[in-house]
């Protein structure tokens, strides 16, 4: 098997200057599981890109939290892929559901850009979701199958892809899946990509979950079988993001 715990902190739209050097001069002081035991991978808005990579220290990785979907140009506001591998930038998030939803980022939208940033050379998280809603109304497996689908049809190599599982209800709420929803889930995911794509992909990407994730659940959450690490936002921000690191060490025992 062999999936290496992955865990990314997802920043958001948020910091100043002075506030990303505290976070950085947290993570660069910790004392967390070795690179060969779990992969960081830090996110901070765009304009923060630069001064966060040359502060991190070198075991811990930055992405953009987006990327345009075609190569870069007349596109006001954007930032493209391009400009990410220039900048030696190695990850880029796409699909939040954030971006999902207030942006009117749809399926096909977000498979697009997640082949075009793997063409560039970039690493994808990808992620995917469900509402409340549509989990209360079942649809939970339609709607994260056929996220997951849009993104299979238009690449070939899953080698530089992350799936973050990210239950849009457990998103800045408090409100985070139980151990067995979220295992439930990745297993789940993991048939699809059997059935869907391969069983050698379905063994070897990374399933990791995101929504409410904190010092205080990630160990349980972490034992599941099926949960290769987190996406995380609140507590990124804060010195409970190293206990989360930590929660690695779970896959040893
Ligand atoms: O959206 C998330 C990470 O991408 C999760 O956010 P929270 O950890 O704040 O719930």
């Amino acid at each position: 098997m062999g999936r290496k715990f992955f865990v990314g902190g997802n920043w958001k739209c948020n910091g100043t200057v002075a506030e990303v050097k505290k976070i950085v001069d947290v993570l660069n002081g910790a004392d967390v599981p070795s690179a060969e035991e779990v992969e960081v991978v830090i996110s901070p808005p765009f304009v923060f890109l630069p001064q966060v990579k040359a502060l991190l220290r070198s075991d811990f990785a930055v992405a953009a939290q987006n990327a345009w979907v075609k190569k870069g140009g007349a596109y006001t506001g954007e930032i493209s892929a391009e400009m990410l591998v220039n900048l030696e930038i190695p990850w880029v998030i796409l699909g939040h559901s954030e971006r999902r939803a207030l942006l009117k980022e749809s399926n096909e939208f977000v498979a697009d850009k997640v082949a075009y940033a793997l063409g560039q050379g970039l690493k994808v998280i990808a992620c995917i979701g469900e509402t409340l809603e549509q989990r209360e109304a079942g649809e939970t497996m339609t709607v994260v199958s056929e996220q997951t689908k849009a993104i299979a049809d238009k690449i070939a190599d899953w080698t530089n892809v992350v799936l973050a599982y990210e239950p849009v209800w457990a998103i800045g709420t408090g409100k985070v899946a139980t151990p067995a929803q979220a295992q439930e889930v990745h297993n789940n995911l993991r048939s699809w990509l059997v059935a869907n794509v391969s069983s050698e992909v379905a063994e070897s990407v990374r399933i990791i979950y995101g929504g409410s994730v904190n010092a205080g659940n990630c160990v349980e959450l972490a034992g599941q079988p099926d949960v290769d690490g987190f996406l995380v936002g609140g507590a990124s921000l804060k010195p409970e993001f190293i206990d989360i690191i930590k929660s690695a060490l779970v896959k040893k025992c």
